[in-house]
């Protein structure tokens, strides 16, 4: 990945084409995406691991039009839910399941929940209440087909449940995902504060790394 350079994102969320475009394009470089090319095969993600869904993206992608493709899988891991949603982030409310209802499905389970023993939530001055400690992943995979290669990376952040969404940046659990360090939400932040911090903007920063180290 070079200035001048288009990249493929096998990815048909449209947030997380933003999020790539913004970052590359200070890179000097453009992205494209599945929305880009309408007749690509659909790729099921049946991996354990966000890492194995990454890698079968790309492959499948990268495959099916003969170019170096990058993947991006990421999710939600919800410390009171014991993990969960985790690699079925995207379809936490089953079929058809959009933003809303994924955000709206975290808050009824949350709220199931028993809170008897559990020691006092913290609550914020406007009187939202922080559910659960939990964490954004993000497991990157650049597949290349000419050599059947790939560059693998992962990148974190750590957060708290809100009871009630803030925001209007971002995508997916962007509003009810509280940052301590920010004092914000997720959908908060402007695009540059996200992607230096986020699970994506880790995990980007150290593929770019591993690809630097190689030449
Ligand atoms: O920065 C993020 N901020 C908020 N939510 C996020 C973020 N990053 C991932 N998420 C959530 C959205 C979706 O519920 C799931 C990703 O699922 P994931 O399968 O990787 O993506 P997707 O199906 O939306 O698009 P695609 O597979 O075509 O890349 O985690
Ligand atoms: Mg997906």
């Amino acid at each position: 990945m070079r200035p001048g350079d288009t990249v493929v994102v096998a990815t048909k969320n449209a947030g997380k084409v933003r999020e790539f475009a913004h970052a590359f394009a200070k890179l000097g470089m453009e992205v494209v995406s599945m929305f880009d090319y309408p007749n690509l095969p659909d790729v099921v993600e049946d991996g354990r691991t966000f890492a194995e869904n990454a890698r079968k993206k790309a492959k499948t992608v990268g495959d099916a039009l003969g170019l170096p493709v990058l993947a991006d899988d990421s999710g939600l891991e919800v410390a009171r839910l014991q993990g969960e949603p985790g690699v079925y982030s995207a379809r936490y409310s089953g079929e058809g399941a959009t933003d809303g209802t994924n955000n709206a499905k975290l808050l009824e389970e949350l709220g199931k929940l028993d809170a008897s023993g559990v020691e006092r939530f913290q609550t914020l001055e406007d009187g939202t209440e922080l559910l659960s400690e939990a964490r954004f992943v993000c497991a990157l995979a650049l597949y290349d087909p000419k050599d059947d290669a790939f560059v693998d990376s992962e990148g974190f952040v750590e957060g708290d449940i809100m009871s009630r969404p803030r925001g209007e940046g971002g995508f997916g659990y962007d509003p009810l995902f509280w940052l301590v360090s920010h004092h914000r939400s997720m959908a908060e932040l402007t695009k540059d504060e996200k992607q230096a911090i986020s699970h994506r903007g880790r995990a980007l920063a150290r593929l770019l790394e591993q690809l630097n180290n190689r030449e």
